[in-house]
């Protein structure tokens, strides 16, 4: 019997069927691809290409985008910093779900704090890969795909991230994808890249014993 904030006098229920039996049966080992950086770096487009790459692998993954989780589960949240911080959390609660599934879960959200980040990472020891996108500022505004650089720059949009809010890069990535000799290598290049570290990590197998 335990408490666990509000809760009081809850147990946890086992199931009989575990993670090693999920991954046997899905052939992949669950864990969360968490994609920071600024608004416009490629967050969504890298999570588009590589769970399609996974799924021409025969793999199974799940996107949690910031945009789309703020439609639903997160909607009661704004950007102010305790919001972020709850976006993170429950994006991070909702991924470790989905990696204990067996599912390679693909969370792409700003997540500009670092401490928050890091909160994800200690809830999936051993399942949690951080990707960075570090595209520099003037790239990610010269893009700017929803206008919203601009009328942040304008004071039409308050505390928005890289302008009047800040992002604290990650220290202990396991992959940072910058642009190489001043361009952005393509989308399916930065998937090949992940999905490299997949494989190379044990990933994309099943358990073998
Ligand atoms: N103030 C402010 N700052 C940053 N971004 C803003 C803001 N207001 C709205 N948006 C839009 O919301 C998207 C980011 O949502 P996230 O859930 O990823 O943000 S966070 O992780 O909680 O910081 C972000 O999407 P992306 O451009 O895909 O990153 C923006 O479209
Ligand atoms: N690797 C890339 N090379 C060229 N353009 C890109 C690349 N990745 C993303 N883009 C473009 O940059 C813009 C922002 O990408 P997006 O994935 O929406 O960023 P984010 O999710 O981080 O806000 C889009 O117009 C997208 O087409």
């Amino acid at each position: 019997m335990s408490t666990m904030g509000n809760s009081t006098n809850i147990f946890w229920q086992e199931s009989p069927v575990g993670k090693l039996e999920r991954r046997k049966l899905l052939n992949q080992k669950g864990c969360v691809v968490w994609i920071t950086g600024l608004s416009g770096s490629g967050k969504s487009t890298l999570a588009c290409s590589l769970s399609w790459e996974l799924h021409t692998r025969g793999k199974l993954s799940y996107i949690l985008d910031g945009d789309n989780v703020r439609h639903g589960l997160n909607k009661d949240l704004g950007f102010k910093a305790e919001d972020r911080t709850e976006n993170i959390r429950r994006v991070g609660e909702v991924a470790k779900l989905f990696a204990d599934a067996g599912l390679i879960c693909i969370a792409s959200l700003i997540s500009p704090y670092g401490k928050d980040r890091d909160a994800c990472r200690a809830m999936l020891p051993d399942a949690f890969i951080e990707v960075f996108m570090n595209m520099p500022l003037a790239l990610c505004e010269e893009r700017d795909p929803k206008g919203l650089y601009k009328l942040a720059r304008a004071g039409k949009i308050k505390g928005f991230t890289g302008i009047d809010d800040p992002y604290e890069p990650p220290l202990n990535c396991e992959i940072e994808l910058n642009q190489k000799d001043g361009v952005c290598p393509t989308p399916s290049a930065m998937a090949g890249e992940v999905i490299t570290y997949l494989e190379d990590k044990g990933y994309l197998q099943g358990f073998s014993s």
